[in-house]
């Protein structure tokens, strides 16, 4: 038992959970019965005919939305990994290379002192450090990351025989330094080691502040002309050749402790605005081709430019499965959950997605395993080129899997090939993207990505220690979290409505219940319909002395309340299942509601117009710069205004409506003293005030700046007056 790589073993919940599958299936079909009985023999005026069927759909697509989730607990499984016996099964010498891809796409929205941060960590890896490339993606083609990354590559050079010698497990410099715990150092050292830390950090930031490199930071001629590239004319971000500087050479260059260095290499690939770029999933495919002409590792990982390692041993807990001798020949990559450092106590956003990064691949474990979410994934790099079986040649021969390096990546040709792989129109008339590489076609390149190999046969692993593999941002304004949601449901609208729609290909290829898993992700947004017309609908209702639902005495009554509290119930009961709290559920499924009446809508509606050409959608980056002061409010656990968008409307509008019906309800209650008659809806609007706490707070007590501008309040008292007002007219 002492060359244990790997164990793994089902959830007790498994049992419970497929019983109650069951049960409840049979209520969601006795609710539709329900309905449709309603609307034969009770639907008598136009109006009753419509709630009734805007009822019915609401509830179907909820069901859809319950089975889809469903399929993640029918075979939960967590697994262990033994990462001590792995030399006992693979001499070190026989590790596998590395090739470390990092994406950064914007230095204003994105930190090049944190992208340092994140290079340097995974630089630091437990691991051989000549079996290590980090290759950095520049989509903003800025002189400024580059100029970061210079200094990085020296600073490296201290930071990663500190890290080794003394065994530290932060090895991001920022979190380093930021915590308390260096226990039994040697003070001197680290004060010396932090003194140049702080001085790079000083002149990254500097010349991010100016916007340019001041000329005294340019210490030679040759780095001189290297930033003259970015100063050509016509240069920007959307319009420059491709610029690749090795900054770290393994085979050349050794640490200051005299161990070999990682490979750093910066790539900014060619951009004109002919030619699509493909976002992330386009500069994936750029480094794919240049890391496979310079060192081709067999392993690739992918890193978002947030997401630094928090553990050494990472790497060493993939090869656990990728390097087992008894492997699966079927295993595409091992994805590890996006975890993120700074969230507030409460999680006020949901920001920690505990759903879609831990709950669903641990459903998706005993399955064909998990989705690839973008970040913190090692791929074996066969999988970029076909099935397992049905291998997809690339177009020259040194793009390969299996081609051997044999020149230092400094080699003339070596470089001239890399900057010949990086160009706009490389792509044209190859498989790339399609059958080669990350898959184009949706925002979500990731969800898309992962889905297709699986597609193809490829399996995968969900690999999830106690201590976080890697942590990074997560948004901490209302603005930036239902952005990126919006960004999110728009690519996998692109899924849901295309040929690769899960339901059909994916059950065809995977079989049904993994393509209930990836629609689940796909029709996400689709929960918008549901949400919105509970969020009005009964409230409306009320506010007009309509009833819709049953009464309380009514036998039909029991049958929404088990629903309700049924599939409330097993939410929360994952939640803890997952060592969650029941303050972070509720704000959970209070983000649930608010990307249902905001984000998903807004996705729905311009993937529409998209699809109808109108306009297009960009990948909008994330941004990843904390304002002193909203980082104060956010660790309030206050919910961020501040600012006025179309996207906070729905949102502060539902809120309105709510509390207007709740008030209007008790005082009918008062008057005609029917509670059985108005129970239901008085408990929706009740919860929805509920929900909406932080609105109400946002819009009347708070003083701040992350209070709701009086523009957005305005503006949605009007919209709540025209809803409340056609109601009345025609109910
Ligand atoms: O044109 C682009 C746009 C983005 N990025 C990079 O992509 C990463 C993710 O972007 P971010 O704005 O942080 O998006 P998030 O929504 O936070 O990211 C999640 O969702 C993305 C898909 O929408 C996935 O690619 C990410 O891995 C996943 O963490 C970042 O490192 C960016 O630098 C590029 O390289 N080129
Ligand atoms: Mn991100």
């Amino acid at each position: 038992m002492g060359t244990l790589l790997h164990t793994y073993k089902h959830m007790p919940c498994t049992t419970f959970n497929r019983v109650f599958a069951i049960i409840y299936t049979c209520a969601i079909l006795t609710l539709i019965y329900h309905h449709i009985l309603t609307l034969i023999h009770h639907s008598t005026t136009i109006i009753s005919v419509i709630t009734t069927i805007s009822l019915l759909i609401a509830d179907l697509i909820l069901a859809f939305m319950w089975a889809t989730t469903t399929s993640f607990r029918l075979r939960p499984i967590l697994r262990q990994v033994y990462p001590e016996n792995l030399e006992k099964v693979l001499d070190k010498n026989d590790f596998p290379a590395i090739d470390i891809f990092i994406c950064t796409a914007d230095p204003y929205k994105e930190p090049p002192i944190n992208v340092v941060n994140t290079a340097l960590s995974l630089m630091a890896y437990d691991y051989p450090p000549e079996k290590i490339s980090v290759y950095v993606s520049d989509d903003g083609g800025s002189e400024l990351t580059l100029f970061a990354f210079m200094e990085a590559a020296k600073f490296a050079e201290i930071w990663l025989p500190f890290c080794r010698d003394n065994n530290i497990m932060d090895r991001c410099p920022e979190g380093y330094f930021s915590s308390n715990n260096h226990e039994k150092l040697d003070d001197l050292e680290i004060e010396e080691i932090k003194a140049m830390y702080e001085s790079m950090k000083i002149r990254i930031e500097n010349v991010v502040e100016r916007g340019e490199i001041c000329p005294d930071y340019i210490t030679d001629e040759s780095q001189r002309q290297i930033f003259n590239n970015y100063r050509t004319p016509g240069f920007s971000r959307a319009n420059h050749p491709a610029i690749i500087q090795v900054l770290k050479e393994s085979a050349k260059e050794t640490d200051n402790k005299g161990q070999w260095m990682p490979n750093l290499v910066y790539v900014s690939r060619e951009k004109n605005k002919n030619s699509p770029h493909h976002f992330k999933a386009g500069a994936l495919n750029s480094l794919l081709r240049v890391s496979g002409v310079m060192t081709n590792a067999p392993i690739v990982l992918t890193q978002d430019c947030d997401m630094y390692s928090n553990d050494p041993q990472t790497p060493k807990r993939a090869l656990c499965y990728i390097s087992d001798p008894l492997a699966q020949p079927k295993l595409g990559y091992v994805q590890f959950p996006q975890r993120y450092h700074g969230l507030n106590k409460d999680d006020i956003y949901g920001g920690e997605f505990l759903r879609l990064f831990v709950a669903n691949p641990v459903g998706m474990e005993g399955l064909q395993g998990p989705s690839y979410v973008g970040s913190g994934c090692f791929f074996r790099r066969r999988v970029f080129f076909g099935g397992p079986s049905s291998m997809v040649q690339p177009e020259i021969q040194e793009l390969r899997p299996d081609h051997v390096m044999e020149n230092p990546i400094t080699t003339q040709a070596v470089i001239e090939l890399a900057h010949h792989v990086a160009v706009c129109d490389y792509e044209n008339d190859t498989k790339w993207g399609f059958k080669l590489g990350f898959r184009y076609g949706s925002l979500v390149e990731d969800y898309f990505t992962g889905y297709r190999l699986q597609c193809e046969g490829w399996e995968s692993i969900f690999c999830h220690p106690s201590r976080p593999a890697f942590l990074g941002d997560v948004p901490i304004s209302l603005i930036d979290a239902v952005s990126q949601t919006k960004r999110w449901a728009i690519g996998l609208l692109e899924v849901a409505f295309s040929k690769y729609t899960p339901m059909v290909f994916g059950a065809r290829y995977m079989g049904f219940v993994m393509g209930l898993c990836y629609a689940h992700y796909a029709f996400w947004p689709i929960l918008s319909i549901p949400i919105t017309i509970y969020s009005f609908l009964p409230q409306i209702s009320l506010l007009n002395g309509v009833y819709i639902f049953p009464k309380v005495t009514d036998p039909w009554f029991l049958l929404y309340a088990f629903l309700f509290l049924g599939a409330y119930g097993q939410d929360c009961y994952d939640f803890m299942l997952f060592k969650s709290t029941y303050k972070r559920w509720w704000n959970d499924q209070r983000m649930w509601l608010v990307r249902g009446l905001s984000p998903y809508s807004f996705g729905l509606v311009e993937y529409i117009i998209k699809h109808l050409g109108i306009a297009t959608q960009g990948f909008n980056v994330t941004s990843k710069v904390q304002d002193d002061n909203q980082i104060k409010r956010y660790d309030q656990g206050l919910m961020e205004f501040g600012i006025h968008s179309p996207m906070f409307i729905p949102i502060i509008t539902a809120s309105i409506v709510n509390i207007f019906s709740l008030i209007i309800g008790l005082i009918r209650l008062l008057n005609v003293w029917s509670l059985e008659k108005v129970f239901v809806q008085l408990f929706i609007s009740g919860f929805g005030v509920f929900n909406s706490w932080p609105v109400y707070e946002a819009m009347i007590l708070r003083s701040d700046k992350g209070r709701i501008p009086f523009k957005s309040t305005v503006i949605s008292i009007c919209w709540a007056l025209i809803l409340c007002g056609l109601g009345s007219c025609v109910l």
